[in-house]
């Protein structure tokens, strides 16, 4: 049985209820109310699509899993045209499979990770203190974490430092991605068309890049000096033999390396900001925070020691902290699939060609999974760890496509807060978090920041005893 559910108005369907949620402070209230009338997976119209939505954990899991290729991707029309062909986004089955474990096993890798801590550092530290010239002014926290955060992923996708090409690639990157939510019409002075035509530009700069890198690998016949970057890792790839494993063509590696800028201009930054904005909210979390990171800088100090990337990762409140925002701020708050067969499950019929979109919000802030859903509580993760990823959390996805990015993603931001809350205080403006087209502050959340001097930043009021 197709599953219940309304197709709602001529032509908008539901979309009017669909938007008005997302600009709620309740986002999620589209699906609960679906829910509550049809069960946990139900059938709307949306953005001119009918669709069925999964805000069950188990259809979630099946779905992502993708077990017999029944699923592939589906994004709207003025996204697939900014993404190429062969992005990891739109490509499916072996491809995507090894693309996903090379990019994957790079991220993950201790050399990788030991390397990209101190480039974070340095731009985090540099960041913050160029923010301290403002002197008593706010800076946009929205906007300013994206500068870390782009110049993090720049130098991990093919090692490029500040400098002309870095603020080149920002600013182009910039102009791309306003187009990615825009009306599908290509003609001169649209908004996709002015995404193209930076991404074009992108291209040339990245293709001599990768141009350089592959003439210098020629030469040693493919073999030769260690992998520093996503570029290093696909391209070695293209000069393997094995003729049995699928290979990306070299013409799109460039196009891949654009994509995965997004992330570094759109989520992590985005995880920055709402991290700051929950922990301004909650000073009592604030302090415990603070308390631990203060510790880990006080056993650095003593040892004379670097900080190394596993000291990040392994604060157990920190990485609470961090589990804590993901889950509240669902960045990627759905995925959508497009069933490639009929399939069935739990009794729900996917019928071919529909889509289905995996609702990871739903879950997140659902009583049934997360007492009291709507408080920032990182202690809920004291009893079930912070790298769990259990069908009811799932801000990374799950399955053959899981992000390849989340140690990146959460090393990044623990270096963030470990710097801020041990060197800085900070006090944040009245702003609000707005969930449609993306999750973003309304104001980008003013913030104004101030050095501590001497002294432990602790506020003495607050009892951590009782927390
Ligand atoms: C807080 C930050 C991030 C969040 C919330 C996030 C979330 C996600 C989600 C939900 C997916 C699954 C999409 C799907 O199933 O269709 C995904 C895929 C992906 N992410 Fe991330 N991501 C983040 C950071 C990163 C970073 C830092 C990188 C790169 C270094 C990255 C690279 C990718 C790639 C390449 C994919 C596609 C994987 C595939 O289709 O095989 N992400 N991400």
């Amino acid at each position: 049985m197709i599953p219940k559910g309304s197709s709602g108005w001529p032509i908008v369907g539901e979309t009017l209820d669909f938007i008005a949620s997302g600009y709620s402070s309740r986002p999620v209230r589209f699906m609960e109310k679906r829910a509550a009338l049809y069960g946990k997976v139900f059938r709307t119209h949306i953005l001119g699509k009918a669709i069925i939505v999964s805000t069950d954990p188990e259809v979630n899991k099946v779905v992502l899993h993708n077990h017999g290729n029944a699923f592939v991707p589906h994004y709207p029309k003025s996204i697939s045209e900014l993404l190429g062909k062969y992005s990891i986004l739109h490509i499916n089955g072996p491809l995507q499979k090894r693309v996903h474990a090379l990019i994957g096993g790079f991220l993950r890798s201790p050399q990788f990770k030991a390397q990209i801590t101190r480039d974070i550092e340095r731009s985090v530290r540099h960041a913050l203190s160029s923010w301290m010239e403002k002197e008593n002014h706010p800076i946009y926290l929205q906007e300013e974490s994206k500068k870390i955060a782009f110049e993090v992923m720049v130098r991990t996708l093919m090692s490029v430092g500040p400098g002309e090409d870095l603020n080149f690639l920002s600013r182009e990157f910039e102009e791309y991605s306003k187009g990615l939510i825009s009306l599908p019409i290509k003609l001169p002075g649209t908004r996709l068309y002015k995404s193209l035509k930076a991404k074009g530009r992108m291209l040339k700069v990245v293709r001599s890049i990768i141009e350089q890198r592959k003439m210098a690998m020629e030469e040693k016949d493919g073999k030769g000096s260690i992998i520093k970057d996503v570029v290093d890792v696909l391209l070695r790839d293209t000069f393997q033999s094995d003729e049995t494993q699928p290979r990306l063509p070299l013409d799109s590696i460039s196009e891949n390396i654009i994509e995965m800028m997004i992330p570094g201009e759109e989520s992590v930054p985005t995880a920055l900001t709402l991290a700051v904005k929950f922990l301004s909210d909650s000073p009592v979390v604030l302090a415990r925070l603070v308390e631990e990171n203060m510790e880990l800088m006080r056993q650095k100090a003593e040892l004379g020691d670097e900080y190394n990337w596993i000291d990040y990762v392994s604060l157990p409140f920190t990485q609470n902290v961090i589990s804590e925002t993901l889950r509240m701020a669902n960045i990627v708050n759905a995925v959508w699939r497009e069933a490639v067969k009929d399939v069935t499950i739990k009794g729900h019929l996917i019928p071919r060609g529909w889509c289905v979109l995996t609702s990871f919000s739903s879950l997140h802030m659902d009583e049934a999974n997360y007492e009291n859903p709507y408080e920032f509580n990182p202690c809920r993760w004291e009893k079930t760890g912070t790298t769990v990823n259990s069908n009811t959390f799932t801000p990374f996805g799950g399955g053959q496509r899981l992000c390849p990015g989340l140690e990146l993603s959460r090393l990044e931001i623990a270096i963030f807060l470990h710097h801020l809350v041990t060197t800085y205080r900070w006090v944040a403006e009245d702003d609000d978090i707005t969930y449609f087209p993306f999750v973003r502050m309304k104001r980008k959340l003013p913030i104004t920041i101030t050095p501590i001097v001497g002294g432990h930043p602790l506020k003495p009021h607050i009892d951590l005893d009782n927390y």
